[in-house]
């Protein structure tokens, strides 16, 4: 086997094409570092588990279709207790610090980190940074046990605070320096990772033995490589709430038409689920497939055929759609959030007044339109069980391979099998929508808009994206 290195990840080739994409370990950067024996080794709940620990050579593979000539493909380290780890618990301080938007289920994670550390690993240790970021700078910290964190799960947002902006990657590595802290935990999505891929690398120059763990979380999942993010099934299931409350005003209205606007700057993944969820919708609108209101095969076009032809539609929007109209027609400026993130103009009230001004005006046609805007009410709930279970594992898997003595790393679903991925493989893109794959397909053919895309674009589209593997649980097939 082959190996070359750089500070966030490590590839290691094999026979047959075989790649592992490792991440880095303590003992690249500090020689000679000592190992103990797992503490579940000693704990009940766990003797009766055969083969509870991870081999060590165990990875999991990117790619699982595969044809009968293919090289192997890329592979990630398989997550979970390792025989040895490289801290001992009475060692271990731990801090913890969540980042961003909201989304369902960070408190069980926060949870499950703590009463891991603990339960799993006698550690007593751990801190909670107050507020994001900034928090390890400008705020004082939380103390977290168990007794403390026990009922948050049942909770929405973060018991922590959270916050955009305010990255500091050298008072950050200071501040944890000057605490001795050598386990940091950070929840976040796309941005939050890419603040823990720049805290590790400054703490490997320092030579810190600390371990930094990234859990990713975005309610828009719009984190590559992994299967799905946490909290995106609880929000698209509350989503349906507000489609079918759209439903039945449209319904039961002259020319109704239900307008919900959902999350989703840059990605369409919530519009899309929550549209297949609901069968009620009958045209979805997300940032990755650019759409026109006037003339044949637009919008207004399809609203008037689909009015005509059942008295009554749902459209779904993500915020993020049809920005490209709104800038044409309002100019407005490039605004940003403190993390650099682009600030929406509402869409949703704009198009409603579009279409609403459209045929009142041009086509002279009775039209009652209900505009539901959920947008935070999708995410400032708490994680749905299946969420929760998900959380739980996320929380064990960043526990486990930070005390195993992974430096640097994400902790995700790849296909199934929680693996711990570089950072890099985590920043390089953003997952979105693929207009060219199946499900989007699916999409269409359940709601029967327009793909609002001419031949030539479809090409152009097809030669520009490679469909992901997000979402694969089974669906994309
Ligand atoms: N490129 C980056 N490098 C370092 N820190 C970043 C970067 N992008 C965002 N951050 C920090 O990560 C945090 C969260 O980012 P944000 O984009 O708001 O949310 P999310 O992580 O959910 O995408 C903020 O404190 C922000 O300053
Ligand atoms: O108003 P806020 O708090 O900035 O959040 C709004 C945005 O956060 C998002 O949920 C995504 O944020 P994250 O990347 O933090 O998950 C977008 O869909 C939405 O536009
Ligand atoms: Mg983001």
């Amino acid at each position: 086997m082959g190996c070359s290195e750089n500070l966030q990840l490590k590839i290691v080739r094999g026979d047959a094409g075989y790649v592992l994409e490792d991440v880095p370990h303590l003992t690249d950067y500090i020689p000679d570092l000592r190992t103990y024996p797992n503490p579940l080794r000693f704990n009940p709940a766990y003797s009766v588990v055969k083969q509870y620990f991870v081999n060590l050579d165990d990875t999991v593979a990117e790619k699982i279709v595969v044809h009968q000539t293919s090289p192997r493909g890329i592979h990630f380290r398989r997550a979970g207790p390792r025989q040895k780890v490289y801290f001992d618990s009475e060692e271990v301080h731990a801090c913890i610090v969540t980042c961003g938007g909201l989304c369902p289920g960070i408190n069980t994670v926060i949870r499950e980190i703590v009463c891991g550390l603990y339960h799993m690993y006698g550690v007593t240790r751990i801190l909670g940074i107050d507020g994001g970021y900034k928090g390890f700078y400008a705020r004082n910290t939380i103390t977290l046990t168990p007794k403390v964190v026990d009922h948050i799960h049942k909770r929405g947002g973060t018991f922590l605070g959270t916050s955009r902006g305010g990255h500091d990657t050298s008072k950050i590595v200071d501040s944890i320096e000057d605490r001795g802290i050598n386990q940091v935990y950070i929840i976040g999505g796309d941005g939050t990772q890419k603040g823990a891929a720049v805290i590790y690398e400054e703490i490997r120059r320092r030579g810190l033995k600390v371990a930094v763990a990234g859990i990713p979380k975005t309610i828009d999942n719009d984190i590559p490589v992994i299967d799905k993010s946490f909290g995106f099934d609880t929000a698209v299931e509350e989503a349906q709430r507000a489609i079918n409350a759209a439903h039945v005003e449209s319904e039961s209205n002259e020319n109704g038409i239900g307008f919900v606007k959902l999350m989703g700057r840059y990605s369409g993944f919530i519009a899309q689920y929550a549209t297949l969820a609901s069968r009620d919708v009958d045209c979805c609108l997300i940032p990755e497939s650019p759409f026109y209101l006037e003339g044949k095969n637009g919008l207004f076009e399809f609203i008037e055929k689909r009015l005509k032809e059942t008295g009554h539609m749902v459209i779904v929007m993500a915020e993020g759609a049809g920005q490209d109209l709104l800038s044409e027609c309002l100019q407005s400026k490039n605004l940003e959030d403190a993390s650099g993130n682009k600030l929406l103009q509402d869409v949703g009230l704009w198009l409603s007044q579009r279409i609403k001004d459209h045929f009142a005006r041009q086509r002279k046609m009775v039209i009652n339109l209900k505009y539901i805007d959920p947008t935070y009410m999708i995410r400032a709930i708490p994680g749905n069980a299946s969420d929760n279970v998900y959380c739980t594992l996320l929380a064990q898997s960043a526990v486990h391979g930070a005390m195993a003595g992974y430096a640097g790393f994400t902790v995700g679903p790849v296909n199934g099998r929680h693996a711990y991925i570089p950072f890099n493989r985590i920043n390089e893109k953003q997952n979105k929508v693929v207009i060219t794959d199946r499900m989007w397909a699916r999409l269409l053919a359940s709601t029967n808009q327009p793909s609002f895309l001419h031949p030539k674009d479809v090409t152009e589209v097809k030669e520009e994206e490679v469909p992901q593997t997000q979402l694969a649980d089974g669906f994309d097939g």
